[in-house]
């Protein structure tokens, strides 16, 4: 049996070039495919902070119920803006290799850095405020929220010395300025630099031919640093950073919890051997909530709803 593969996503051009590198290796199987472009209401809505909006999957709930309707048949994501609790009926069907996880700083100089001023720097992240803020208490973060051109074109209308992306998503649509700061000091996303396909439950042959997408070790990663989000959450918006990396049968984790002013940081550092890593996320993150976590998770849900 065959049938043409259609494949959602949203229509930004970061989306775009996700959808179509994912539509290239599946012809390249022999399947037929189809993209299926639409907007999100996180695309929508671009007036308010992300987190002020408080409606978790922004981002992917108009795919899933595109899916759900039956208009298309997997719907490509980056990964990191997945809910770690996938609707009933929708599974994670293939987790591509992953690019670069970390953040960089795009600016038009970097002497601010050196300086002792006041210097502003735009992030529609509360990970990224709080651990910009942690390291530089003296500068101001102000919001910052579109698809990532939006982004760039407003960090050149405004003042700011500087916007914070994830390195992949610049890379991916060639607008990584050859001087952006990498922020290796910065905890990613969990999953950052991921993309995820996700398909019905019930659509074997969908799955079938999107199970040789996957890259293991990309799949071990992300599922870790998913597990320690996870396990923290109450489904809020929460300064949470997570990264595994695989190297040598070996699995190198940090996960850290800040409050929403930087001012805390809760953190655990791991590394376990990969045959042994199938609770990682989970433990890491019962022992963040152990050391001081519950409180901070806590006060931030607090803050959170005081905001909606
Ligand atoms: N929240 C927006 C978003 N979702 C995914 C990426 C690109 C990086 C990735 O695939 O993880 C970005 C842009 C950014 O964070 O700068």
């Amino acid at each position: 049996m065959s049938k043409i593969i259609r494949i959602g996503t949203r229509d930004s051009e970061l989306a775009l070039w996700q959808a179509t590198t994912v539509q290239q290796k599946l012809e390249g199987l022999g399947y037929d495919t189809i993209l299926v472009p639409t907007k999100s209401i996180g695309d929508q809505v671009l007036d308010k902070p992300l987190y002020e909006l408080g409606v978790t999957g922004i981002f992917t709930k108009t795919l899933d119920v595109a899916l759900l309707k039956d208009q298309i048949d997997i719907a490509v994501h980056s990964m990191k803006d997945v809910p770690t609790q996938l609707p009933k009926g929708i599974v994670q069907v293939a987790v591509l290799e992953r690019a670069v996880s970390h953040d960089v700083l795009v600016h038009k100089s970097l002497a601010f850095l050196n300086a002792d001023q006041p210097a502003t720097i735009a992030t529609g992240s509360l990970r990224r405020k709080a651990q910009w803020l942690n390291k530089y208490p003296n500068h101001k973060v102000v919001d910052l929220r579109g698809n990532v051109n939006t982004r760039l074109l407003k960090l050149i209308e405004n003042d700011w010395q500087g916007a914070i992306f994830a390195q992949a998503g610049l890379q991916r649509i060639k607008l990584l300025p050859k001087d952006a700061l990498y922020l290796d000091w910065m905890v990613p996303a969990p999953a950052q630099g991921a993309m995820l396909v996700v398909a019905k439950e019930e659509d074997d042959f969908t799955k079938e031919a999107l199970v040789k997408l996957n890259h293991p070790s990309s799949q071990t990663a992300t599922t870790i640093e998913r597990d320690f989000l996870r396990t923290l959450e109450g489904g809020c918006t929460a300064p949470i950073g997570a990264l595994a990396q695989i190297k040598d049968q070996t699995v190198y984790f940090e996960g850290v919890v800040f409050s929403l002013d930087g001012k805390q940081k809760i953190d655990i550092k791991k590394e376990v051997r990969l045959s042994e890593a199938k609770d990682l996320g989970k433990i890491s993150a019962e022992e963040v909530l152990q050391k001081g976590g519950d409180k901070l998770m806590q006060e931030i849900r607090n803050e959170n709803s005081a905001l909606h």
